[in-house]
């Protein structure tokens, strides 16, 4: 067993590099945007929650944050009547509980407070880190391929000006698109899923048995030459120019978010925010790597992380 005086100060060590540079900021950033959005919180209220959540992933416990957050907020929605639950998550998923189809109160919720809290743990983590993950990857890639950071600012301005961009602004951006689509194409969140069949199914020429998980690796499928190409290692936002399910050679190809109806959820809010922050930062930065970063630190601009979260509430109360 690990001496847990090491094993923690290794976390803190870890955890300290994670928290420094451009991840930190789009973390930060992130977690604002999907507590204001789906919790009608903020990242300053939250921001104990995301800290214990970091930690227990860091310990790699599952991935979960501290409900007491979610607690609070869903026990203080239980305390109000019926119609006053709230229009964000935590309400929304009260209402169905309590409700029925037909608009009748219920006596017992359907979901049970373990299960609730779950759900809104899912949203706090998937709307917080794989979102800050794409926008990480999206800058770095950018500096290093200053061509396409070029070419994405050319169409935010051309579409946006220098005003925040609308919904309708941020639609027309389709050189955004492809890019965003080829970086979670190649360095996507999701590294893997996994599926257990209720029976037996056959998947090609394989059997696979009932309860027999099965891994499917995302990243490994992405960058299949027979399926993408031999240029299926390189990025070349090109491929997604008609879109995802032309990109490769079979439309089901692009699994980033998965596919069928337990597919993301969150893919449109992800590619909404990803695009409104990437806009708003072209708008006013270029970025290039620091000739000492070690792939976290960019040398250019230094982005204030207030600025950016007061820049997309904005946006947010402007077009939502
Ligand atoms: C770049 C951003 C994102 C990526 C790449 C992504 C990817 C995925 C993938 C691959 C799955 C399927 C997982 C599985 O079946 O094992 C999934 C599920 C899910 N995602 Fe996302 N996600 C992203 C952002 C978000 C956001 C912003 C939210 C919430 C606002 C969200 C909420 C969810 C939920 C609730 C599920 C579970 C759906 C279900 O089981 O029915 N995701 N996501």
């Amino acid at each position: 067993m690990l001496d847990q005086g090491v094993e923690r100060s290794s976390i803190q060590q870890r955890e300290q590099r994670n928290r420094s540079g451009v991840q930190q900021t789009v973390s930060e950033l992130t977690a604002d945007v999907i507590s204001r959005t789906a919790f009608g919180s903020s990242y300053k209220e939250g921001k104990e929650a995301f800290h214990a959540q970091k930690q227990l992933l860091s310990l790699d416990h599952c991935h979960g944050n501290s409900p007491q957050c979610a607690t609070a907020r869903i026990q203080s929605r239980l305390t109000s009547k019926v119609s006053e639950y709230g229009d964000e998550l935590p309400g929304a998923m009260l209402e169905t509980c309590f409700t029925t189809e037909h608009g009748e109160k219920r006596d017992e919720l359907v979901l049970t407070m373990d299960e609730i809290i779950d759900e809104c743990k899912t949203f706090f983590f998937a709307g917080n880190d794989n979102t800050s993950h794409l926008l990480t990857w999206t800058m770095f890639l950018l500096s290093v391929y200053p061509e396409w950071q070029e070419r994405l600012r050319e169409e935010v301005l051309r579409e946006c000006g220098k005003k925040n961009p609308t919904a309708e602004m941020l639609r027309r951006l389709k050189v955004m698109t492809m890019v965003l689509l080829e970086l979670l194409r190649l360095y996507g969140p999701g590294i893997f899923m996994i599926r257990k069949p209720i029976s037996d199914i056959r998947l090609g020429s394989l059997i696979i048995p009932k309860g027999n998980g099965i891994v499917i690796p995302i990243p490994m499928l992405h960058r299949d030459k027979e399926v993408w190409g031999d240029n299926a290692n390189e990025f070349d936002p090109l491929r997604f120019e008609d879109g995802a399910t032309k990109a490769a050679k079979i439309p089901q190809a692009f699994i980033a978010f998965s596919l069928g109806p337990r597919s993301c959820i969150g893919r449109n809010f992800a590619m909404l925010e990803a695009k409104s922050v990437m806009a708003m930062i072209l708008q006013k930065f270029s970025f290039a790597l620091s000739p000492t970063s070690d792939g976290e630190g960019f040398a250019t601009a230094e982005i204030g992380t207030t600025e950016m979260i007061e820049q997309v509430e904005k946006q947010r109360t402007s077009t939502l």
